[in-house]
C-alpha cells in the first residue's frame, strides 16, 4: 500500500471539498468525497465532518466493500454508494457527492425517474457527447436511509440502462458524480450543477 498515493488522494479530496464548499454544495456536514488508490483501496472522507474544512485526518481508507482498513475508523455513511460506483465502473477513479439547492429542489419536484438535460453546450463535458444537440437522462432514485438497499436500486437501474451517464440524483438528497480522476469528476459535477441550476431557473420562469 503506497503512502504517497494515499497522501496525494487526501490532498485532492481536501481541495475538492473546499471547492464544493465555495459553491455551497456541501452545507452543514453534507457530502462525501473519495478517490480509488492504485492498490484498489478507496480513500474516503470520514463521516460527519464539514467537507469544506477537511484536514488529513478527515480522510481514511476502506476496501471495495466499504470496510475500514483500520479498526474504529468511521467512514462516510454513504461509503456503500462510492464502492458501488467503483465496483461497477473499473475506469472510475474519483467520486463526488454534494447537496446543492438545484439538485435537492429539482429532484424533489421531478416525479419521474430521470431529468433530461438537452440543448446545453456544457453537455460536451460528458463522454460521447460531441455537440450540444445531444442529451443526458440523469437518473433520479428515491432516497433511502438503508444505503445497501439504495445501492441495490442503483445497480438495478444501471442493469436496465443502455448508456449510463457518470452521475445520478437521489430525490431530496443529493448528487453522485464520478470520473477517471478528481479533475474529471469535478468538471462533470460543475457541468451538471450548472445545467441543473439553469433547469431550476427555467422552471421558475415557466
Ligand atoms: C447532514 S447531511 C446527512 C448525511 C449525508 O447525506 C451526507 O452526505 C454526509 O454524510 P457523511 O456520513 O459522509 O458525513
Ligand atoms: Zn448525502
Amino acid at each position: 500500500m503506497s503512502d504517497d498515493a494515499f497522501a496525494a488522494a487526501t490532498a485532492a479530496i481536501i481541495t475538492a471539498g473546499q471547492r464544493m464548499d465555495r459553491f455551497g454544495w456541501v452545507p452543514a456536514t453534507a457530502g462525501n468525497i473519495s478517490v480509488r488508490l492504485p492498490d484498489g483501496v478507496v480513500a474516503i472522507t470520514r463521516s460527519g465532518g464539514h467537507k469544506g474544512f477537511l484536514d488529513a485526518q478527515g480522510v481514511i481508507r476502506v476496501d471495495l466493500e466499504g470496510r475500514p482498513l483500520r479498526a474504529g475508523d468511521r467512514p462516510s455513511a454513504e461509503t456503500g454508494l462510492h464502492c458501488g460506483i467503483y465496483r461497477r465502473f473499473p475506469e472510475a477513479g474519483a467520486v463526488l457527492h454534494g447537496h446543492s439547492v438545484p439538485v435537492t429542489h429539482l429532484s424533489r419536484r421531478s416525479a419521474g425517474d430521470a431529468i433530461l438535460l438537452q440543448g446545453y453546450e456544457l453537455l460536451k463535458a460528458f463522454p460521447g457527447l460531441p455537440t450540444h444537440a445531444a442529451a443526458i437522462a440523469l437518473p433520479v432514485l428515491d432516497n433511502d436511509q438503508d444505503i445497501a438497499r439504495l445501492q441495490r436500486a442503483v445497480d438495478a437501474r444501471w442493469d436496465m440502462s443502455g448508456t449510463v451517464p457518470p452521475g445520478y440524483l437521489i430525490r431530496g438528497h443529493g448528487i453522485y458524480v464520478w470520473g477517471a480522476d478528481m479533475p474529471t469528476a469535478l468538471l462533470r459535477l460543475e457541468a451538471l450543477e450548472f445545467m441543473l441550476a439553469c433547469e431550476l431557473e427555467a422552471r421558475r420562469a415557466a
